[in-house]
């Protein structure tokens, strides 16, 4: 090398500029930018000016979920929360703002969440593996593996021995357990959840949700759950988001803290528990008597 190449070639090393050591920016699984939606409702005359008499459901939701998270929305009845899990699973589409599932804009309904209704609308001349198999049917599973996939999904939910009953032969809460199976088996990255315990029985309903929790443990999903109940709320979220009557808009985001809520003891009974169940009473109270007001004035419901 020349004592001129030499030259260059530290000018050239000196010079480069050192790569930026940013930390790549962590996309949520879920966000939510300003969304909205509003409904075209049919009303006696128009609305001003002759305009389509509309009711906004949602407002202006802003939230990120992160990947793995369990987050709860609770809010008074009519204040969008089913709208806006219809609007994650991609089964209606916002008026305003956006939602992106990994950094892409949902466009509609997809395989990488999965939806679990209060009722579980499951096939009554199917077994449980029948049940949970159907779902990946039209996923062109090969068969075999269907089988299988089935069968250990099955068993995560605690319902192994009962593959082959039908739903009339399963409890309340089995046939919870088959619907979450299902929506389980084509592994989705998020669980969208609507008030899939609603209609259960109150020991039942605090046994499923101590099977969530451990299935959620197990799997790593990312959980979005809807509930009227604070308890359930608290007991289940890492976050809890208070909706406000409708319009539906995110009033606080409370984090919850128990430790580990898949232990023996009652964390129902703790004092944690109670100071973060009253936060979240709090913070519900006014909104539900806003919403009771708005069911007494038909013009707003
Ligand atoms: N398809 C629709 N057309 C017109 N209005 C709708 C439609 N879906 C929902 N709404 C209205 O949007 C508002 C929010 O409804 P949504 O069912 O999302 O509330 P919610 O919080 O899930 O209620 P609840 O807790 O009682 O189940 C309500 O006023 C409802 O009447």
């Amino acid at each position: 090398m020349t004592p001129q190449t030499q030259t260059q070639t530290q000018t050239l090393t000196q010079t480069r500029p050192v790569p930026a050591r940013t930390p790549p920016e962590v996309v949520p699984k879920l966000r939510l930018e300003g969304v909205g939606k509003t409904f075209p409702v049919r009303a006696k005359g128009r609305g001003r000016r002759g305009a389509p008499a509309t009711v906004t459901a949602l407002q202006d939701i802003s939230l990120d979920i992160a990947d793995g998270e369990f987050t709860v929305l609770v809010g008074p009845s009519g204040c969008g929360k089913s709208t806006l899990l219809d609007l994650l699973g991609g089964l209606t589409t916002p008026t305003s703002g956006r939602i992106l599932l990994d950094g892409e804009p949902v466009t509609g309904p997809g395989l990488d969440r999965g939806i679990v209704f209060q009722q579980y609308a499951l096939l009554p001349w199917r077994t449980a593996q029948g049940n949970v198999e159907f779902g990946l049917e039209a996923t062109g599973v090969p068969r075999g593996e269907r089988a299988e996939r089935a069968r250990e999904v099955l068993a995560l939910v605690g319902l192994t021995g009962f593959e082959d009953r039908h739903p009339h032969e399963l409890s309340g809460g089995m046939r919870q357990r088959v619907a979450i199976a299902r929506s389980l088996a084509y592994d989705p990255g998020v669980l969208l959840m609507d008030e899939p315990f609603g209609a259960l029985d109150a020991q039942t309903r605090e046994s499923l949700q101590d099977e969530l929790l451990r299935v959620w443990e197990r799997t790593g999903k990312t959980v979005v759950f809807i509930t009227h109940s604070i308890d359930e709320a608290v007991h289940l979220g890492q976050r809890v988001a208070v909706l406000t009557s409708r319009p539906g808009r995110v009033k606080e985001v409370v984090p919850i803290d128990l430790g580990s809520r898949t232990e023996d003891e009652d964390v129902r009974s703790s004092a944690a528990f109670a100071e973060q169940r009253h936060r979240v009473w709090e913070l519900l109270h006014d909104e539900i008597s806003t919403a009771q007001r708005q069911e007494r004035e038909p013009s707003t419901a």
